[in-house]
């Protein structure tokens, strides 16, 4: 596994906000995330009519990781449309381990932090029988 560029994820995650649709909140929300085999994906919320089935930018994201090949997730940076560090929500922080586990690590306001620090004591896989 290489190294982590975070300028890459983070400059990937502020291109990917520009494509928000986002007409209700207006707050652009991308999200780039690194996999074990090297390639990146990225994600932007997609908002609704019907407000509650808007999704965020993690979840495009976990969708595009799952057609584009699958693998686990390393090291995610989110960004809104003016390149703000933005924290994922708490939904969100729990799709992020579903895919990445304790181990990956997420950008945030104190530095590269892993998400067994973000999402203390999960609920994850590992608890269903
Ligand atoms: O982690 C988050 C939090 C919020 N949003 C989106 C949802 C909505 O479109 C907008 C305002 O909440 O931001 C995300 O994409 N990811």
């Amino acid at each position: 596994m290489t190294d982590v560029d975070w300028t890459t994820l983070r400059e990937a995650a502020t291109t990917a906000a520009a494509s928000a649709y986002c007409p209700y909140s207006g707050l652009q929300v991308g999200v780039a995330a690194l996999v074990d085999d090297g390639r990146m994906v990225t994600g932007c919320n997609v908002e609704n009519a019907s407000y509650g089935l808007g999704l965020c930018a993690e979840c495009t994201m976990v969708g595009q990781l799952r057609l584009s090949g699958g693998g686990r997730l390393v090291a995610v940076a989110c960004r809104g449309g003016n390149g703000e560090l933005l924290m994922p929500c708490g939904r969100c922080r729990q799709v992020l381990y579903e895919f990445g586990g304790p181990e990956c690590l997420l950008d945030t306001p104190a530095g590269a932090m892993p998400m067994s620090e973000v999402l203390p004591h999960a609920f994850g896989p590992d608890d269903l029988p």
